[in-house]
């Protein structure tokens, strides 16, 4: 089989040929695992490079009408020289059919058609991020990885299950690559940013930038802003790039390590343009060796943006006959990721593997020893870090957690007790709380008792920061270790998994982990809490819909409908800026 792929979503005119031996290996229907070294791609591409300030649409689209028709003629001619015997010299044409620049994406779009209708082969639409993720699982052979993307206007954690790409975790506000873009076009350099970064980087002294995570989400604006204020202030642009580089890396390889711990997969892969910072790849890599897991980073010219990997997808799509008619083919310039029908993997497949407690847990951030009624959380340093950013942060978030874990119990919220804090060791012990997490065992009864405590939280200017379902624990099997009065919502002390009355379950469910907690009053903040949990929810649960439903319905018991107004703004928000 072999495969045109157009990409030109932004910055990118690229064509790419692949060809493989093997189809049926792209596909989920046989246990065959594809083998990169015998199958051949040549990738051509034409880079947009604006004369000043960042990529103009209008630009960028000119930049495509010229040179997508010759980057296709120049791997098309490739293509033919390989190609002997009858019939045409691809089986399908793959096109990036969004997320990316409207104005980019129809003339992508028409030159595929043209190409597939003279050709007279399917056409087959590639989601560009699913792609960036489809490259690095082809290469390297994983099962059910994470996977990280890191590229210019998107950066989010996906994973798969039930027939989709879920997204686990995302940026609330820029993609990672313009963060860094726009960073540099404020100290005037040219677009695009990232390289220069990691260049200057390498003669700098780190800097202290704020750090932003909430559970597997993050955000950029904070941390651009003083970026921009202290190159205003004088502080060297080296020293300051250190930091950008130190601080967002290190956010980034949070939530992967979080999104591993949270799925129980122990396979990540990095995909997009920004996976080509040496230093981001060196603390993925840390991170995952430190875990036990395994990790891959295709080589740069298949992270930056590039045909190879539409062409890679498009020839999986067409091995399961997953193919556009032109009159279907329109693009999308907000495609997500989690759109995309996932029509080549098995719908058993899943990111999300089965738990086991076998004594010591590893959680993203801590190792927790649980003994018979205390439980030793350790924030052991990460080498991954800078040591200073590492200090620091250990430091700030045991202080937040012993202090948040008292405050939210006096507020009414179920949470074990603190009976020995050390911030300098980062070491805090708890009493043991509950037999299981709520991850192993997620009733609608339990879901609506965490919207209850979250409002409950948030009527006393509390947010949680990290609530996921492992960091909440039920007291499952009745007579277990945990603590609590061992009697369910209807008082018959019955096993609760199939006890969806709707009516919560305060007895037997504690908020756990407030490392990521701080005082607020803002409803954005709130929101986000909720909104995290929804996205831990609809990342592993076969059927979230009811299991969110009686979060809403909890939250609602007790908390204020504009904060549920806010989390349908939170999830509705473009974010592919
Ligand atoms: C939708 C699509 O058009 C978009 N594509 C895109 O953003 O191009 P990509 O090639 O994945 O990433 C480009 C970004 O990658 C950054 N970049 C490139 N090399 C870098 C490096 N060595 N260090 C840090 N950033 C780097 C650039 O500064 C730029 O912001 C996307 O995938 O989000
Ligand atoms: N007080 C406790 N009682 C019982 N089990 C606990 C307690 N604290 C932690 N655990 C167990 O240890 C696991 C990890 O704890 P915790 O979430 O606090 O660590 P973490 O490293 O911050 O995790 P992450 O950042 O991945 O959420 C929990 O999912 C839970 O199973
Ligand atoms: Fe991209």
């Amino acid at each position: 089989m072999r495969i045109l792929g157009i990409e030109g979503t932004a910055w990118a005119a690229s064509a790419a040929v692949f060809e493989t031996d093997d189809p049926d290996a792209l596909t989920s229907e046989t246990d065959r695992t594809p083998d990169p070294s015998s199958d051949h791609v040549v990738i051509e591409s034409n880079p947009y490079q604006p004369e000043s300030g960042g990529i103009h649409p209008r630009e960028a689209a000119e930049h495509m009408a010229t040179a997508i028709p010759d980057v296709v003629e120049t791997v098309l001619a490739h293509a033919a020289e390989r190609h002997d015997g009858p019939g045409p010299v691809v089986d399908g044409v793959a096109f990036s059919r969004g997320p990316g620049l409207g104005p980019c994406l129809r003339i992508v779009g028409t030159a595929a058609r043209a190409v597939a209708q003279t050709l007279d082969v399917p056409l087959l639409g590639v989601n560009h991020m699913v792609a960036h993720l489809e490259i690095g699982r082809y290469q390297s052979g994983f099962d059910s990885p994470v996977c990280l993307n890191a590229s210019g206007a998107n950066a989010h954690l996906l994973g798969y299950h039930n027939g989709r790409y879920r997204v686990l975790g995302e940026t609330m506000d820029t993609g990672v690559g313009n963060a860094i873009d726009k960073f540099t076009r404020h100290v005037g350099w040219s677009h695009p940013g990232g390289p220069k970064v990691e260049r200057a980087a390498a003669d700098g002294e780190y800097v202290d930038l704020p750090y932003v995570v909430k559970g597997m989400d993050f955000s950029f604006s904070g941390i651009m802003s003083a970026a921009k204020d202290e190159a205003d202030a004088g502080t060297p642009v080296e020293d300051i790039c250190v930091g950008l580089q130190e601080t967002i890396f290190a956010m980034l390889t949070e939530v992967a390590e979080r999104a591993l711990s949270l799925t129980g997969t122990d396979e990540l892969v990095l995909g997009g343009g920004v996976g080509q910072n040496a230093r981001l790849r060196e603390m993925l890599a840390e991170m995952c060796e430190q875990r036990g897991a395994k990790f891959h980073a295709p080589e740069p010219r298949f992270l930056r943006d590039n045909a190879g990997m539409i062409a890679v997808l498009g020839a999986r799509m067409l091995t399961a006959g997953d193919t556009l008619s032109v009159e279907e083919s329109s693009v999308d310039p907000n495609f997500r990721p989690d759109q995309v029908a996932v029509t080549w993997r098995g719908t058993d497949e899943s990111v999300a593997r089965a738990y086991t407690d076998d004594g010591a847990i590893r959680g993203a951030e801590a190792t927790v020893d649980i003994g018979t009624d205390e439980v030793v959380k350790r924030r052991v340093p990460k080498t991954y870090r800078h040591a200073d950013l590492d200090e620091r942060l250990r430091r700030e978030r045991t202080k937040a957690e012993a202090r948040l874990t008292s405050d939210a119990r006096r507020a009414g919220v179920r949470t074990p007790i603190v009976r020995d804090v050390d911030p300098v060791e980062g070491v805090i012990t708890f009493q043991k709380v509950g037999d299981a997490d709520l991850a192993e065992h997620l009733t609608a009864d339990a879901a609506y008792t965490v919207g209850a405590y979250l409002a409950t939280l948030h009527e006393a200017g509390i947010v949680h920061g990290d609530p996921t379902t492992r960091n909440v624990r039920v007291e499952h099997s009745v007579g277990g270790n945990g603590v609590g009065d061992g009697r369910d919502s209807d008082g018959d002390c019955g096993n609760n998994d199939n006890d969806s009355d709707g009516a919560g379950d305060e007895s037997r469910v504690f908020l756990i982990d407030f490392g990521l907690g701080f005082h607020t009053g803002h409803v954005e903040d709130h929101a986000m809490d909720l909104h995290v949990f929804a996205q831990s929810v609809e990342g592993t649960a076969d059927d979230a819909k009811p299991l969110l439903d009686a979060l809403e319905a909890g939250y609602k018991s007790v908390g204020s409908d504009a904060v549920i107004d806010r989390l349908r703004a939170v999830e509705s928000r473009g974010r592919y800026r």
